[in-house]
């Protein structure tokens, strides 16, 4: 049985040499890629939808009240005044189109291997589902560096620069927001003590993942990125002005996370659900396409590092909630799942 999150990979290899497509040349969707219709495909409307994902300010006082609030009824909020430099984010796009737009063949030199985590390839969930999803992605785990001397040999500096900065921004931030959360349980640095002193992140773990979506023929038959929930603790998310993430709500309807411009969207993933025993939900989430836009989004994954053990907070099981999941590492949820 495969432990590690690499070993899981390795046996189920996304494969992207052979059969690969290269997306932003095809006139119709090829049959590999046909989904059954989308529903609730985002229509304008979707700006006037009686219910939207919460907007917090972080500068509110009473912002940890409403971003508790949000991970109970939502478990997706979406943060302004969240001290992240526009500049940032604009240099980040900036920097993912510039990888997403070079030629394929170019990508392809830093295709990540079959049992690795960084490198450009297909959405790591695509080898559970039976179609392919109409996207490409570039994942980070530590240093990019290496990764981006494949694609330009000679120019790769400022990308590494700029990645390097958004993810120190992003532990930052993603810090802030779990202490947040936590504070607002009661829970104390002693009682989180795998997740180091509030003030320093050196013992959590992350990785960004760029997703692009390019233009899409028939985006209603195609899928972005098919429903799934995050195996993190936190996900931290940019999206570029072009609509395509959408949240599952009870009832099964898909709702639209409109894009704002300077705003990032934070969900709960399904660690974080475990350590509150249910309390906060982690939500399953999908990214449709667009016909004529090249959407973008950055995810940053937060998490606790993969041999802890993960398990409901004391605090959170009185006798009315007894724990509701078995304690387990990352890794280990991540082969179950
Ligand atoms: O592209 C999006 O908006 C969603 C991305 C996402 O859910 C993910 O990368 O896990
Ligand atoms: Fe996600």
């Amino acid at each position: 049985m495969p432990v590690k999150l690499s070993e899981v990979f390795k046996t189920h290899p996304v494969c992207l040499h052979h059969d690969f497509i290269d997306l932003y040349s095809v006139k119709e969707v090829p049959d590999s890629y046909k989904w059954p219709q989308v529903v609730d495909y985002p229509s304008d409307q979707d700006l006037y939808d009686v219910e939207s994902v919460p907007i917090i300010d972080l500068m509110d006082p009473s912002a940890a009240n409403l971003v508790v609030h949000a991970c109970q009824t939502w478990g997706f909020f979406q943060v302004t005044n969240h001290g992240i430099p526009i500049h940032l984010l604009e240099d980040m796009e900036f920097e993912g189109r510039h990888l997403f737009q070079l030629p394929a063949q170019q990508k392809l030199k830093a295709a990540r291997p079959p049992n690795g985590m960084s490198g450009y390839g297909r959405a790591h969930i695509s080898c559970f589902f039976p179609k392919l999803m109409w996207s490409e992605g570039f994942t980070i785990v530590g240093s990019p560096i290496e990764q981006a001397r494949q694609l330009w040999p000679l120019g790769y500096k400022t990308f590494c620069e700029v990645v390097e900065e958004y993810k120190k921004e992003m532990k930052e931030l993603s810090t802030r927001l779990i202490w947040i959360i936590l504070g607002s349980l009661g829970i104390t640095e002693d009682e989180m003590s795998w997740a180091g002193p509030k003030s320093k992140s050196e013992c959590l773990c992350a990785a960004l993942h760029l997703n692009s979506y390019p233009p899409c023929p028939d985006p209603r038959i195609a899928m972005g990125l098919a429903p799934h929930t995050d195996t993190s603790l936190l996900t931290v998310l940019y999206q570029t002005s072009t609509s395509g993430l959408q949240v599952l709500r009870e009832g099964g309807r898909w709702v639209t996370v409109p894009p704002k411009s300077g705003t990032l969207v934070v969900n709960v993933g399904d660690l974080l659900q475990i350590l509150s025993n249910g309390r906060f939900r982690s939500v399953f989430h999908r990214a449709v396409v667009h016909q004529t836009h090249h959407r973008l989004s950055f995810a940053y994954f937060f998490g606790p590092p993969s041999h802890v053990q993960i398990s409901a907070l004391s605090k959170l099981k009185d006798q009315k909630r007894t724990p509701l999941y078995h304690p387990v590492t990352s890794d280990e949820f991540l082969r179950v799942k």
